[in-house]
């Protein structure tokens, strides 16, 4: 009798080994309509239920890679395809969220949140209490009726990611999505992202100047050369899930990764200077 697998890990596992990737980047090179090429012969899948890190020097093209997958940029030669489709505008079920928050700055917290639902064409009468379990899986619970200015940064950060969770994409892409917040909460945000995430286990392409959030979040840390960026170097990150960003960093293999990362940034950063 086949056993019925239930083990959300053992299910991402499966998926990771499918056939057909969630994203593939081939050979896309890219420029701003200048002369000045910002992406050169990248070549780069996300697998369905990967947590995949992009790093590396400031001006490399990790933005521009994540514009690519959205559609909000097109490459000047090369293909991307999401879930087999070539990019042309943005693909249904792609989430997005940036360094600083876009919060409707004249909505609440609440209405902020429905946005997502909206967007996802959640069921109108279940909204609120669908908002009800997202400002509680955040610890918003008391902040609904606030609006973005008489919150905090990291507070706008969660009320970002409630809504990008309200909107339930299949692929998140996220540009450096706690880089704006001091070391403390931006700890707490990445644990509380890898806890949320170990229940849904989409794709993420997650970008970052920060190795060790990097690792202690990925499947995979790619590094990219600087400018033309170009994929350098890419480290399968095998440490145990499900994974505490905390507690991870205290093991020996966490400390061999960021080193070997750092030390590729570095030529990297050496040879651009
Ligand atoms: N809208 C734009 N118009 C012209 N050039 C741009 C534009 N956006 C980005 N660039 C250039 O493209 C290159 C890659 O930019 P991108 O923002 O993707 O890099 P990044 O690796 O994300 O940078 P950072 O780590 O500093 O955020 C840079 O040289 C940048 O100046």
């Amino acid at each position: 009798m086949n056993a019925i697998v239930s083990d959300p890990e053992l299910l991402r596992q499966a998926a990771l080994n499918s056939a057909e990737p969630a994203v593939e980047i081939k050979n896309v090179a890219m420029d701003y309509g200048g002369t000045v090429l910002a992406l050169a012969d990248v070549s780069l899948n996300l697998k369905e239920g990967e947590f995949l890190s992009i790093v590396g020097p400031s001006g490399c093209g990790k933005s521009t890679l994540l514009k690519l997958i959205s559609g909000l940029a097109e490459a000047a030669s090369g293909e991307v395809l999401v879930r087999g489709k070539p990019v042309r505008g943005t693909p249904p079920g792609i989430g997005f969220m940036f360094q600083r928050d876009v919060l409707l700055p004249w909505a609440n917290v609440r209405e902020n949140i429905a946005v997502g639902l909206e967007c996802a064409g959640y069921p109108v009468n279940d909204r609120e209490k669908r908002i009800d379990e997202l400002l509680a899986l955040i610890g918003l619970e008391q902040f609904g009726a606030y609006y973005p200015r008489a919150l905090s940064g990291g507070m706008r950060q969660r009320v970002a990611l409630c809504r990008l969770l309200a909107y339930s994409p299949d692929i998140y892409l996220m540009d450096e999505p706690f880089g704006a917040l001091d070391a403390q909460t931006k700890l707490l945000m990445g644990q509380e992202l890898l806890s949320i995430w170990s229940r849904f286990r989409k794709g993420v392409v997650f970008v970052t100047h920060d190795i060790e959030e990097a690792v202690s979040m990925s499947d995979r840390v790619v590094v990219m050369t600087g400018r033309p960026g170009r994929i350098k170097s890419e480290y399968q990150i095998d440490l145990p899930r499900p994974r505490d960003s905390r507690n991870v960093r205290k093991l020996p293999a966490f400390h061999r990764y960021v080193d070997a990362i750092w030390n590729d940034i570095m030529t990297e950063s050496v040879r651009a200077a």
